[in-house]
């Protein structure tokens, strides 16, 4: 096997890591040459200084020089002692901080992927892999530290080798010998474990996901009332047997490794003290001597074996490293052009033969769709369950790119446009749309520091919500839910849904679109917002999906989707007369009014 191409891998790897790192501690590298200089020189001390103090106990026995060599002695472990862990708690400053720094980066990184990889289990799969060893098995941290390792035991070992060589050469490769072999067997065990865990990968995701439903709040509900406990409990369960059935094959696997370890080590010993103890008796050497070669006979031995461990380790960290490379290696593959939309007044949206196919599905959620919204129009989607229309308007928001084709705004493709620029034209609120436990006034707008907090509070009017914000004691400032803080507020679904929406009006965007906007609203409410909606939304162009049909009598057009095509377009009046689907669904709703 030729270990050239898995070096150059390694290097690579080691490079991309310590920019990595570098990009995220500048003291990092230079703190970690230091702490390893001076790990580095320490058992020289203890190794050559007792020597001379032996020699002299066991010949001349000076006072003074006893006394000197035990200063010496005594003084140099205590500064390199003092220095070292001085260096080392400012490696575990910069551990922190890389860490931390790393969890920032990985956030950072997974919000600016396509929307679309984010459901795609090849990528999460590969998140998984690359991000569970970092977090669970400290990888980051066993990498650094092997690094560290290395280069400390390498200035170790040159010092050594030197020393030992003064007295048989042969001591070297002996403790090379059954060291190589022990490594050997080190890395069988480190390869059961990569690939334990690499197998591991998807059990753990789903173990995750089944755990995390069980403690979910805002799953609570669900699992009450449908009885989902014991299922949910035997999923964990299954999954966490699997798994301790995994890791005890595995651990039992590693403690074979282990023990054969110790047996080398212990032989080695033996043949050492042995020749050691012939040089003596044959006054080859005197007790100082003997001393000092055990020590370093001993000392090496260690350090080969740390560096060896640790280049295993070193290595076995570089393949979880490759694994977050890759990871980190994605980039959003959807279009996106450099065309500025800043001076942009009427915008008219144009579908022109859109179709659209989710990965991994057989047929089109959207089917050769061609409409034009034009600016300041209000635009009704129906359509029964699966129809298509949450799909059109995931497109136009460019979480998907259509397979056939063009979505254009003011005559160009919208992907020719910025997407940050693009995105500051659309407030959106999705039939999931989530709140987050932060103030009132961050989930408003945590983004925009220009809006007041009375355009705040008169968004909330507007929406129908003063009744319950106005007389919150800390008002826009209050937490929305409890986990952060116990005077935090919940919402109902209704109040939830009026906040999502003033949320999307207070992005003072000109496009307004609203998926089931009052899908948890109470009559009253629904009323009220419809009045309110020309005022809500004057001048705007609104697409509004609703399941209500009595909301399309507000809207200039109607736009009937069915299997993903769309079937009907124009008009209500139209529509109507046309007695199509349309017709015999106002028609099927209606009588229930009357
Ligand atoms: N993320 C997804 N991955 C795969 N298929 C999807 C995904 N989202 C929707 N679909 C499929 O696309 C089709 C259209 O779904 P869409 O959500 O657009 O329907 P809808 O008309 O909004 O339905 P509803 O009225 O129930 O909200 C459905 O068949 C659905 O199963």
């Amino acid at each position: 096997m030729n270990p050239f191409p898995a070096l150059k891998k390694d290097w690579h790897v080691t490079l991309y890591f310590w920019k990595l790192v570098h990009s995220m501690s500048k003291s990092y590298i230079p703190l970690m040459v230091g702490s390893s200089l001076c790990s580095a020189i320490f058992p020289f001390i203890n190794i050559i200084l007792p020597k001379y103090l032996i020699d002299e106990l066991m010949g001349a026995g000076r006072e003074m020089n006893i006394i000197l060599w035990i200063g010496i002695l005594v003084a140099g472990n205590a500064v390199l002692g003092l220095l070292q862990s001085y260096l080392n708690k400012q490696i575990e400053l910069s551990n922190v901080l890389v860490m931390d720094s790393l969890e920032l980066h990985v956030g950072n990184h997974i919000m600016n992927l396509d929307y679309e990889s984010l459901e795609n289990s090849k990528v999460l799969d590969l998140k998984e892999q690359a991000l569970t060893p970092i977090r669970q098995q400290d990888v980051i941290r066993k990498m650094l530290d092997s690094m560290k390792i290395l280069l400390q035991t390498m200035l170790s070992l040159l010092g050594l080798t030197a020393l030992i060589s003064t007295l048989n050469i042969g001591i070297i490769v002996l403790i090379i010998g059954m060291i190589v072999l022990n490594t050997f067997i080190f890395k069988k065990s480190q390869q059961a474990q990569f690939n334990f865990h690499k197998l591991l990968a998807p059990l753990n995701r789903k173990f995750g996901y089944y755990s995390k439903l069980a403690v979910d709040f805002s799953m609570a509900k669900d699992v009450r009332l449908f009885g989902m406990a014991p299922y949910l409990l035997n999923k964990v369960d299954a999954y966490h047997n699997e798994s301790v059935r995994g890791f005890g094959g595995l651990y039992e696997k590693v403690g074979r490794y282990k023990g054969l370890t110790s047996v080398n080590l212990q032989l080695q010993m033996v043949i050492i003290y042995a020749y050691m103890v012939v040089k003596v008796v044959t006054g080859k050497i005197q007790m100082g001597g003997f001393v000092m070669y055990i020590s370093a006979a001993n000392s090496f031995s260690a350090q080969v074996s740390l560096a060896m461990n640790a280049y295993v380790e070193f290595r076995q960290m570089c393949k979880y490293i490759e694994v977050f490379r890759e990871f980190e290696s994605l980039r959003p593959t959807m279009k996106s052009g450099e065309e500025r939309l800043e001076k942009l007044i009427n915008i008219e949206i144009e579908f022109c033969n859109v179709s659209f196919k989710y990965t991994g599905n057989e047929s089109y959620s959207i089917k050769n769709v061609s409409m034009t919204i034009k600016n300041g129009e209000k635009l009704a989607i129906v359509g029964q369950n699966g129809a298509g229309k949450t799909t059109f308007i995931k497109l136009l928001c460019r979480l998907y790119e259509p397979d056939q084709g063009e979505i254009l705004l003011n005559g160009r493709s919208i992907q020719d446009y910025r997407y940050d620029e693009y995105m500051k034209i659309l407030g959106v609120v999705f039939q999931d749309y989530k709140l987050f436990s932060f103030s009132i006034k961050d989930n408003l707008c945590a983004k925009n520091s220009e809006i007041s907090d009375k355009e705040m509070e008169e968004v909330l009017n507007q929406v129908g919500l003063e009744a319950k914000t106005k007389y919150l004691e800390r008002g826009l400032d209050t937490q929305v839910f409890k986990i952060f803080d116990e005077r935090g507020t919940d919402f109902s679904g209704g109040e939830s849904q009026k906040i999502a929406i003033a949320r999307a009006l207070l992005k003072k965007s000109p496009i307004l679109i609203l998926d089931e906007p009052t899908a948890a609203l109470d009559p009253y409410a629904e009323f009220e917002m419809y009045n309110n909606f020309n005022l809500l939304a004057a001048n705007k162009t609104v697409i509004y999906i609703s399941h209500r049909l009595s909301a399309c009598k507000f809207c200039d057009k109607i736009a009937l989707f069915n299997n993903g095509e769309l079937r009907e377009y124009g008009p209500h009046d139209q529509l109507l007369k046309d007695q199509q689907e349309y017709s015999t669904m106002w028609k099927a709703q209606a009588q229930y009014y009357q």
